[in-house]
């Protein structure tokens, strides 16, 4: 078992639910001993021994299914080790699987107290509640089945104690992040910690959406199934940092490349000077901010490393620059439009850029046609922006984000990064990837703009749109993730930060 940090230094694969199916369905072609139960049932009791040293009691939630079934093994386990185990089990020795069946006989040899549907435990902030009621095989049900079940849930969530769920939490989709109708936890719910483990594969659910809240810290048991998981394809991955890139000593500052960022109506100048300021601090060779239709005295505070160009010099830059065009860009950098796509060799679209183009089904085209060209784009909306590309609603977006993102990804022929908690990157043909870092301070003006900054910076002619666009969310989240707590994020001092070593 380990825990995931947001922060590791590699890339992690994911399986939704049919991939995990897969690889448990392969698992248990040959005799597993112990069984996958047992170890997932183990596991758990471990991890509430970790998370609850001091912990006297435990109240472990068993569905119905074999979620269930490993509440049952952990109930076993924990109460062998003295600790007071109070079990609702929802399923029904004739009905459940052989496992889960060996599971209720395990725990029968042992203290649990099998509690009755209305009881409620006392616990203590020490104590431990274990939701092992639904894991894979939930599915939104309106029959009066649900109730008891739900019921349960909604009393658990009012308990006092350590909180640590079974492969997911109930109600939470495993592939969308998702809360299936009914199963939303209140707001105020604030369990001592919170803890998901999740078993055999990481389900991409508890990195996007709802699933970062969710879940609270994330925990992994890969069930001793590494061959399995490994002859199964990832149904997404998890960002990891870029490589350490070296700068070559005989290096000069065409070496590095130029950033051109167009954007910056009147009354909107801030946005592109945040982009462009990030693309300086993240190391572009020469960063050019074109403003459009605002005088050039309007860059303040004043950044003397910028050059500035008039709108006929930006034009000589665009067939050789990578360029950002968008960001507070009001209506005026529709008019750039086709000569930016028909030109930039790499190209950030973002913010108004990305309104005109959910305007404009011309511009749709001019933005597929450029792949054949060997031109690479990346779109990077909030969910808002997507919505308006995709002719969607926000919630729409939102209940399936990988789904928005490929499909935009894949309409456009482009890279999509759909930002939010957990930001989706998705390339035609490539597998999405979803972003761990990054926190809430993020949730405010002007970040979104730094991030297409950092973006352009850092992408270099030879990388592919896909690993810039997933190492760039991945960086400017951990930018924020290490901010002072004491200390104000704002996005111009955001733009100007620099990774610590990890
Ligand atoms: N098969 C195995 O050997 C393994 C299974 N594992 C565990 O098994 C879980 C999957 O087990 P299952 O496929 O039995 O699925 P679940 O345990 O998630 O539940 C399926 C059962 O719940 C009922 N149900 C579904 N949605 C409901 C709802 N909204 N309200 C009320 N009842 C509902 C279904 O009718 C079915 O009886 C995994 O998440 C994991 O915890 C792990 O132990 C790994 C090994
Ligand atoms: N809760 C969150 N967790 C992680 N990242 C977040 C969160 N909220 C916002 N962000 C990030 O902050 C940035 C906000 O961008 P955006 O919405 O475009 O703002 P703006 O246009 O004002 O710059 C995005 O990179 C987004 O992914």
């Amino acid at each position: 078992m380990q825990r995931i940090h947001w922060h590791a230094t590699t890339s992690r694969p994911l399986w939704n639910a049919q991939a995990s199916r897969s690889i448990e369905q392969a698992a248990l072609t040959q005799p597993q001993h112990p069984s996958l139960m047992q170890r997932a049932g183990q596991a758990v009791a471990d991890l509430a021994r970790t998370v609850a040293p001091q912990a006297h009691q435990a109240w472990v939630l068993c569905g119905p299914g074999n979620n269930g079934g490993d509440g049952l093994v952990a109930a076993s386990h924990l109460a062998r080790r003295g600790l007071k185990v109070g079990v609702h089990w929802l399923g029904n020795p004739d009905t459940c699987s052989d496992n889960t069946h060996a599971a209720w006989q395990q725990a029968r040899q042992t203290t649990v107290e099998w509690l009755s549907l209305h009881a409620t435990p006392s616990l203590t902030t020490e104590d431990v509640v274990i939701d092992a009621l639904l894991g894979l095989g939930q599915r939104a049900r309106s029959d009066a089945d649900a109730t008891p079940l739900q019921q349960l849930l909604q009393r658990s969530y009012a308990s006092a104690g350590h909180s640590i769920a079974v492969d997911l939490p109930t109600g939470l989709d495993t592939d969308h992040g998702t809360w299936l109708p009914g199963y939303t936890p209140p707001e105020t719910w604030q369990p001592s910690s919170r803890h998901t483990l999740s078993l055999l594969t990481l389900k991409p659910g508890l990195f996007t959406a709802h699933g970062r809240d969710a879940c609270g810290d994330i925990w992994w048991d890969d069930l001793e199934c590494t061959d399995w998981l490994q002859q199964q394809p990832p149904s997404a991955w998890l960002s990891g940092p870029a490589p350490q890139a070296r700068r070559r000593h005989n290096s000069h500052k065409g070496s590095f490349g130029d950033v051109l960022v167009i954007g910056g109506a009147p009354g909107m100048v801030g946005a592109a000077i945040l982009a462009a300021s990030a693309a300086l601090h993240h190391g572009a060779g020469r960063t050019l901010l074109h403003l459009l239709n605002t005088p050039e005295f309007s860059v303040y505070p004043p950044l003397p490393d910028l050059m500035l160009p008039d709108a006929d010099s930006a034009r000589g830059h665009l067939a050789h620059a990578t360029v950002v065009c968008g960001c507070g860009g009001g209506q005026a950098v529709h008019a750039w439009l086709p000569a930016v796509l028909e030109q930039a060799p790499r190209l950030v679209l973002d913010a108004d850029a990305l309104n005109a183009l959910a305007r404009d089904e011309t511009l749709h085209h001019a933005v597929q046609a450029r792949r054949a060209r060997g031109h690479a784009t990346i779109l990077t909306p909030h969910p808002l922006e997507a919505a308006r590309l995709l002719r969607q609603s926000t919630a729409e977006v939102q209940a399936q984000r990988l789904t928005a993102a490929q499909t935009l990804a894949d309409n456009l022929q482009c890279t999509v990064l759909l930002k939010g908690s957990g930001s989706i990157i998705a390339s035609p043909g490539e597998t999405p990837h979803i972003n761990p870092t990054g926190n809430p301070r993020l949730a405010i003006g002007g970040t979104g703009d730094v991030l297409a900054g950092i973006l352009a910076a850092r992408w270099q002619a030879d990388l592919p749109a896909h690993a810039v666009a997933s190492q760039a969310a991945w960086e400017h989240g951990a930018l924020a993730d290490q901010w002072p707590a004491q200390r104000a994020l704002i996005a111009s001092a955001l733009a100007q930060a620099q990774l610590q070593s990890l």
